[in-house]
């Protein structure tokens, strides 16, 4: 190579480098930084105070900040404010002194991508440098741009807009978050949108429903086992965290886990490290950890039926889901959206909610949220031929009975099964609702040789709706 190619190459090597801006007042702090990341193929530029580092933000592009909490002109925590303000597509980590841990929590509440605590180790270093700039730009998009690509929650109440800039900021940080709010008000979806915009975006997402995994199975599941750990042992197994390893780990129902798995939980997660059943080594793993329970967590604190020290290390950042009565706004926009998606799916003719119809919905106080909203416009696209949705169509619990006990004809169901309902039953209306839905799921099941995909199709509702269904009615046996 001639030395003038050399040269240039050296160049482009140097002005592709991912620039780091490192904010410090401790010399030492900054020349190990200097060093290390130096080393990894970064630019280092350094600052001593706020000032400082907000004028060489002004004057280059960086791809990543580390920020000590005590500065000269201020708190590291101002600097993460403003970065995330005005810079937002620049993470930040900050460097808290030993065993502070109210710091590196206000700090990530704040913002901050993860924090490094001192004594630096260079293993942290390295993978929390990896971590930051993996991340993917920052988007700024509508939900109905959203929607185009990426599942995301829908609404345009305030509320809604809210969490959804505060998931996308959680998004841009390591912290683990918990997600409370009652079922079926999206807490899940929330969940893999922080993974989907994460700097682990690429990973696994792995989600786990506590509360169905039977409490003798537990430590297998969560941890794997090796082969012959234990009779059945057949193969190798890795076990939630192992799968979830690099991305996310998704507890739903975290309040379900009994107290004997929340004291192996915590010392996983605390430690990073886990040991499959029946192997002598540990692994090394890298998990985020969002967790949710339609429960109330720190009731359960309380009453001693979940661990508090784990508590705190699950709810670094708490996010609120709203009950779909509390948006009531929103209802008409995720209506249509699920309609829409529905007749796109099963691939019938659009459909719209007449006025009266969608007020009437809007006046509905929906206990099981959007699930519950889901649910009741799936029934009816299978009930209702028509492109028009009326208030008679949608058989809303109250509504329904009206309905059902006015007319005591018989009601021909000819869109699913053909099967004739009879109105003149003693059963209380939810019951004999029940029953049919019961009844149509299990004709479907046999029909498709309990192949859950087919009876979903038979059925004109999703795979995950018939799964749902299926729970609610106890037909998972
Ligand atoms: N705001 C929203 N916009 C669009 N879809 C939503 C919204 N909220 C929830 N959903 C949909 O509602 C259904 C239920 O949501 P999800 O499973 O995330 O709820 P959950 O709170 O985790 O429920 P559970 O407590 O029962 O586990 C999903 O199909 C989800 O996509």
């Amino acid at each position: 190579m001639s030395i003038d190619n050399e040269r240039i190459t050296n160049l482009q090597k140097k002005t592709l480098s991912p620039r780091i801006l490192v904010v410090d007042d401790e010399p030492d702090i900054i020349e190990l930084l200097e060093l290390t990341l130096a080393r990894m193929g970064m630019e280092v530029s350094s600052a001593t105070c706020i000032n400082e580092a907000k004028a060489l933000l002004q004057s280059h592009p960086f791809q990543l900040c580390f920020t000590d909490m005590r500065l000269s002109d201020g708190n590291g925590l101002e600097l993460v404010k403003y970065i995330s303000q005005h810079y937002a597509d620049v993470p930040i980590a900050v460097i808290t002194a030993h065993g502070t841990t109210e710091n590196a929590v206000a700090a990530l509440k704040a913002g901050a991508f993860d924090y490094l605590p001192k004594p630096v180790s260079l293993k942290q270093l390295r993978d929390l440098v990896k971590s930051a700039l993996s991340l993917p730009p920052v988007k700024i998009e509508s939900a109905e741009q959203a929607g185009a690509n990426q599942r995301t929650l829908l609404g345009e109440s305030e509320s809604m807009r809210q969490l959804r800039a505060t998931i996308d900021k959680l998004s841009r940080s390591q912290a683990a978050v918990y997600i409370s709010g009652e079922s079926g008000s999206g807490k899940e979806l929330a969940a893999k949108m922080i993974h989907e915009r994460s700097a682990r975006y690429k990973q696994p997402f792995v989600a786990v429903n506590c509360g169905a995994i039977p409490e003798n199975l537990m430590e297998s599941e969560f941890f794997g086992y090796k082969k012959g750990a234990f009779t059945g042992a057949e193969k190798e197994h890795d076990g939630f965290f192992l799968t979830a390893n690099g991305g996310t780990l998704f507890l739903d129902e975290v309040a379900d886990l009994p107290l004997t798995m929340q004291v192996k939980l915590l010392r996983v997660i605390q430690e990073k490290q886990v040991r499959r059943l029946g192997d002598t080594q540990e692994k090394n793993i890298d998990v985020r950890i969002i967790s949710a329970t339609h429960k109330k967590l720190n009731q359960c604190v309380a009453i001693g039926q979940f661990r508090q020290d784990l508590y705190y290390r699950l709810n670094v950042i708490e996010l609120n889901m709203p009950a779909l009565r509390e948006m009531r706004e929103d209802i008409p926009l995720i209506a249509e959206a699920i309609l829409e998606k529905h007749c796109q799916e099963t691939k019938r003719p659009a459909c719209r909610i007449k006025k009266d119809t969608m007020a009437m919905l809007k006046n509905y106080d929906f206990p099981g949220n959007v699930r519950e909203l889901e649910n009741i416009l799936e029934r009816t696209l299978a009930l209702c031929s028509d492109v028009e949705i009326g208030i008679e169509d949608l058989q809303l619990p109250n509504q329904a009975f009206e309905i059902t006990t006015k007319d005591t004809a018989e009601v021909t169901q000819t869109s699913v099964n053909k099967l004739q309902i009879r109105a003149d039953h003693n059963l209380p209306l939810q019951d004999f609702l029940d029953t049919l839905e019961k009844d149509s799921i299990i004709k479907a099941l046999n029909e498709s040789r309990y192949n859950r995909t087919k009876a979903a199709k038979t059925l004109g509702i999703t795979v995950r709706s018939l799964r749902y269904r299926m729970e609610r009615l106890g037909l998972n046996d």
